[in-house]
Parts: structure tokens; C-alpha cells; sequence
């Protein structure tokens, strides 16, 4: 990185890092593919600090081990509140770009419920319905890790789109360890995607279901998205989701 993108990176704040975003770019690979990469979201020393919370147990809520409960192998915490400012801040200022791409997939799946325009405003929502505990987390992966395809429900409340930033260095820092994604289609076989990350990149994707164009109007496809087996190194993502937890 250059010495002036470094000092923009430094001062550049969560909101004007999501208006930097290419929207329509990702509006359309949402739209084809369910999942769409935010290059560079964070920068190489951001992505260091956020890994390195990791051992503080004050900005946590719980930690999961996730053979315990056979979600696969390899550790995460959920942040208390407040989030760190970063992590908080780009949960406040990306959901507005993504509350109306959320609304358009309910409009289409004909599900009734829309978003309101400010995480804020969604949040009080949650809080309301018993949904209180934060779901921001750091995950944590040492080889033969993985991380089982899943879904992040945490209630009757949930955000149709979340996003992950992956804070090591593929290839690097780690290697294995892919972000991976299940499409499955009704009476047909299970689509695979393999998103390629970059340090510091993003990955905003489908918690749940999405609506893909059809002959007859649009149908509802199931998501599911996990970590294939880290090879060597160490791993550390950062997931933002955005509706709270019971
Ligand atoms: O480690 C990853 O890339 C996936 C993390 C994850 O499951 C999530 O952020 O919800
Ligand atoms: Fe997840």
C-alpha cells in the first residue's frame, strides 16, 4: 500500500468506506449469485488489530467451541456491547445499502415483512422481541479446522444478508480454509461456490433464502455457507450479522 493510501485507510470512517462500495456491483451479484466481495473493506493492520482482541475475554459475551456442539472444529466469540468502533460502525453503516436489496428479495419470495431504512430503527425491532444479545463474532481456525455449512438464525427475527471479512492472508497466514457456499434449488442438486477472499475483504451473502429469477416469476432458493478444512496457519474471520440474538 502506497503511504497516501495509507493515510486514506487511517481516516477513511466506516461510512465513507461503505460509500466507496461499488452498490450496483454488488446488487448484481447478489442478485445472480447470492453472495458479492467488498475488496479491501478493511485494511492489513485493521484486519491485525480485530484478530488480535481475539485473547481479551472483556469484549466478549461467550466463546463457542464448535466440536462441542458439532458445528464443526475451531473456536468463536461473540463481542459484547459496545462493539469495537470499527465493527460496530460498519454493522450502522452498511445495513442502510443493504436494507432495500433485502426488502426487493421479500417483495419477490412474497414474504411480508420489510426492513426499516436504519440499523438503529431495525435493532429496536430485535431488542423488542426479546432479541438482545449481540451476534457481531471472531472466529479462530488452526489446521484441520472447518466450520460445518450452516445458517446465523438466531430468532424469529432475522436479516435476509450478512457479511464476513476474512482478517489473515490466504496463502500467507493460511492456507486452505475456503469460504464456502450451498445453493439448494427446489427439486434440483445442491449448487457449490467457492468466494475468493483477500485479506481484508468482504463477503456479504444470504443468511437464509434468496429469490432467483424463474420461468414463472421468482422462487425461493436455501443458502448455507461454512469453511472447508484449514491446511496450516491460522485463520481469523470476522462476521457481521445483523439482527440480535435471543
Ligand atoms: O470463517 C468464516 O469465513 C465464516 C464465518 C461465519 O460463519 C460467519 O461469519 O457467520
Ligand atoms: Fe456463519
Amino acid at each position: 500500500m502506497t503511504a497516501i493510501a495509507k493515510i486514506k485507510a487511517s481516516v477513511a470512517t466506516p461510512a465513507d468506506r461503505a460509500g466507496m462500495i461499488d452498490w450496483t456491483a454488488v446488487a448484481d451479484e447478489l442478485a445472480s449469485q447470492g453472495a458479492a466481495v467488498m475488496p479491501a473493506l478493511l485494511t492489513p493492520e485493521e484486519c491485525r488489530e480485530i484478530a488480535a482482541l481475539y485473547p481479551d475475554d472483556k469484549r466478549f459475551r461467550s466463546h463457542v467451541v464448535m466440536a462441542r456442539h458439532g458445528f464443526g472444529k475451531g473456536e468463536y466469540k461473540y463481542f459484547s456491547y459496545p462493539l469495537p468502533d470499527l465493527i460496530g460502525g460498519l454493522r450502522t453503516s452498511l445495513y442502510p445499502r443493504l436494507a432495500p436489496i433485502a426488502n426487493e428479495w421479500n417483495q419477490r419470495m412474497g414474504i411480508d415483512t420489510r426492513y426499516p431504512a436504519e440499523h438503529q430503527e431495525f435493532l429496536a425491532l430485535c431488542h423488542r422481541a426479546g432479541q438482545q444479545r449481540p451476534t457481531p463474532l471472531l472466529l479462530q481456525y488452526v489446521p484441520g479446522d472447518y466450520n460445518c455449512l450452516h445458517q446465523d438464525l438466531y430468532g424469529d427475527l432475522a436479516f435476509p444478508l450478512q457479511v464476513a471479512i476474512l482478517l489473515s492472508e490466504p496463502g500467507r497466514d493460511f492456507t486452505g480454509g475456503e469460504f464456502v457456499l450451498t445453493e439448494q434449488r427446489p427439486r434440483m442438486q445442491t449448487r457449490p461456490e467457492v468466494v475468493p477472499l483477500r485479506q481484508g475483504d468482504a463477503v456479504v451473502f444470504a443468511v437464509h433464502h434468496r429469490p432467483v429469477k424463474g420461468s414463472r416469476g421468482s422462487y425461493r432458493v436455501n443458502l448455507r455457507h461454512g469453511v472447508s478444512r484449514i491446511r496450516s496457519g491460522r485463520r481469523h474471520t470476522v462476521g457481521v450479522i445483523f439482527h440480535d440474538a435471543k
